[in-house]
């Protein structure tokens, strides 16, 4: 049975019955044989991406390998059936029918992303100018949506597992589906806490359940859309005993309190999509493609063309997006583990947010006084 004639079924018949069928077919390989490996492209929690050429078709690809030890086989299907699922939509890394082991690896094969992943090229507590982050941000936005309408959620959205082909981020995918869940399900608590950890899990125990919702998502997008346009994290941790959270949170709770001044430098509109984005109850979280319209909108105060030189840093206090030594670092969660009937967006009509009609950016400047990058 071909994956295109699964694609009519629901999503939870198609997943299982995609990993029943590689779950027959998956064949012991000796790597060196068929693959020349070329170099290591990444590490994860539970192993390691390599690119290589298959020595066959000689093309280039990029091996997951996830250690037996540590990944049961089942969670193994669940990754490369829910990749391979995805991988239609263009803003979702695209996949090869290879899946494999070893002795002691389980491995599938993927598209190689030539210019690495989108945390590599966010320039540390400075960022990525406004029209960088927006051409990258849609993407990312798009192919959310893509899952979102498929009662997907992804459950680990940071900047690690955005893959990029560019440094300008023309053209940028969505990767790393070992967190993915059906929407609707009960999960444990089991993954590790991250800035881009929603509060209503900071605040869950581990090892309780949970109900994997949409919001999760949108939380962690509003934390990646901030750390692009600052390369600092907006808090470590989104907990009131995280000074920088409560200064957030108060704000949002009594809306006349002050602009924290971290998020100073954005405009009213970029803080009113901040808002739904990251609003503390996720009930109120907005959906993902609520927040299209913002794109024809300005969102840094600063001109764009001033930016990002302009940053002043030097001896401020902020959360910095790459510090030393912090455990978040490099891909790896502390210790994770591993019916929408909206219309979905369409890829061809709305492919780049230079399409969205651009209004006018007047009232779009919320303070006067000098923006500072920190606290
Ligand atoms: N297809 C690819 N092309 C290029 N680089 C890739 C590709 N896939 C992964 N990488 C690199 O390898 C890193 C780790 O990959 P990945 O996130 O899939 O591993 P993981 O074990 O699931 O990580 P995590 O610990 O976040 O769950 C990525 O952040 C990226 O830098």
């Amino acid at each position: 049975m071909s994956v295109s004639s699964l694609l009519s079924r629901g999503a939870v018949d198609i997943l299982e019955e995609l990993q029943i069928l590689t779950a027959k077919t998956m064949e012991k390989v000796e790597i060196t044989k068929q693959y020349e490996v070329i170099r290591e492209l990444g590490k994860g929690t539970y192993g390691r991406v390599n690119l290589v050429i298959h020595k066959a078709r000689g093309t280039k690809m990029a091996l997951k390998f996830l250690r037996k030890k540590t990944t049961k086989q089942k969670s193994f299907l669940q990754e490369y059936c829910i990749s391979r699922y995805l991988s239609a939509c263009p803003y979702i890394i695209g996949m090869y029918d290879i899946a494999f082991e070893t002795d002691e690896f389980y491995v599938f094969a993927q598209e190689y992303a030539v210019a690495g992943d989108l945390f590599d090229i966010i320039p540390p507590q400075v960022g990525l100018s406004e029209h960088t982050t927006k051409r990258c941000i849609y993407q990312v936005a798009l192919a959310l949506d893509y899952l979102h309408n498929r009662k997907l959620v992804h459950r680990d959205i940071k900047p690690e597992n955005i893959l990029i082909f560019d440094k300008e981020c023309r053209k940028i995918k969505l990767s790393d589906f070992g967190m993915t869940r059906i929407a609707g399900t009960t999960e444990k608590r089991v993954s590790g806490t991250i800035p881009y950890t929603a509060p209503e899990l900071c605040e869950t125990s581990k090892h309780s359940g949970f109900l994997v919702d949409y919001s999760i998502d949108v939380w962690a997008f509003g934390v990646l859309l901030f750390c692009m346009m600052t390369g600092n994290f907006p808090w470590e941790k989104a907990l009131h005993s995280d000074s920088f959270y409560y200064e957030f949170y108060q704000w949002q709770k009594y809306k006349n309190a002050n602009v924290p001044s971290q998020w100073r430098r954005f405009t009213s509109h970029a803080l009113k999509m901040f808002s739904k984005l990251l609003s503390i109850e996720p009930e109120k979280r907005c959906s993902i493609k609520d927040i299209l319209w913002y794109f024809g909108k300005t969102w840094l105060v600063t001109k764009e063309e001033s930016h990002p030189s302009e940053a002043k840093n030097n001896n401020d206090v902020f959360v910095n997006i790459k510090p030393q030594g912090l455990p978040y670092l490099n891909g790896n969660t502390l210790d994770s583990n591993k019916s929408d009937t909206s219309p979905s967006l369409s890829f061809s009509s709305c492919s780049s947010y230079e399409d969205v009609p651009k209004e006018s950016n007047a009232n779009s400047i919320l303070v006067s006084a000098p923006i500072e990058i920190c606290v």
